[in-house]
């Protein structure tokens, strides 16, 4: 596991970037699993920066998003699509056609989880996964006590999780009961993860992932039995580990 821990919140969004940018120069073709939530959207915005500057070109990217809310049109601005429309596909040179998405309302729940199984094993498996964490452990939807062995699944979203999500759909009751996720193995079969996390709050459980027992009933925790994981933080997110 590489950890990084940044000074500030500008250096801790630079890194994830840089993370990105290494990769696609790398391997220009590169498939990249994105994460949403409140602690991506500065790194999103330095990709979009930097694509403006012509210095890094995803015109052979291919994306997927990690979950996504259910029961919501996918135009909703609470969407996990509306927001990676709005903070990185209009910023960047992506295709349309390399941009694919959990659908967020399908007429079978069960079909689009097979179809978004399929579709990851049929690009190749995804090359870097950006995760963020929930207060819980949580990664992607997948709350405490899924198994580990799960592939793209429905989940029930804990009142926790509704809670911090509010920001995404103005009041709690419009935040969806459920959502749809690739599981933990879909996680752990891709080749590179990197994990996000900044400020006070996280620090506890980020502690508790990357330090702790490995359990069901902290997902992230997994993440200790990956070989190749890339772990970001911010000083303040880093802190109990860091014994500060
Ligand atoms: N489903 C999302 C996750 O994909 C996200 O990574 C996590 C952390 O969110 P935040 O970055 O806002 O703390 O929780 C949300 O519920």
């Amino acid at each position: 596991m590489k950890l990084m821990i940044k000074d500030n919140k500008q250096e801790f969004d630079y890194a994830g970037a840089m993370e990105i940018l290494n990769l696609i120069k790398e391997k220009p073709n590169a498939v990249i699993g994105l994460a949403t939530g409140n602690t991506p959207k500065g790194m999103y915005d330095i990709l979009g920066d930097l694509c403006k500057e012509k210095q890094v070109d995803f015109s052979r990217v291919t994306t997927l998003n990690l979950d996504e809310y259910l029961g919501i049109e996918s135009s909703n601005s609470g969407s996990c699509k509306s927001y990676l429309n709005k903070r990185l596909y209009t910023k960047v040179n992506l295709k349309q056609e390399n941009i694919h998405h959990l659908n967020s309302n399908p007429e079978d729940y069960e079909k689009e989880c097979c179809r978004y199984n399929n579709l990851i094993n049929d690009l190749g498996g995804i090359d870097l996964l950006i995760l963020g964490i929930g207060h819980n452990g949580h990664l992607g939807f997948n709350e405490p006590n899924t198994p580990f062995d799960s592939m793209v699944h429905i989940c029930n979203l804990t009142d926790k999780t509704r809670t911090a999500n509010i920001w995404s759909f103005g009041s709690k009751d419009k935040v969806p009961k459920k959502g749809v996720s690739m599981g933990i193995k879909n996680i752990m079969n891709s080749k590179r993860l990197m994990l996000l996390a900044n400020g006070d709050s996280k620090s506890q459980i980020i502690y508790k992932a990357l330090k702790g027992k490995v359990t069901e009933e902290v997902p992230a925790s997994v993440l200790q039995l990956h070989n190749d994981v890339v772990v970001v933080l911010d000083r303040e997110a880093g802190k109990i580990l860091l014994g500060i």
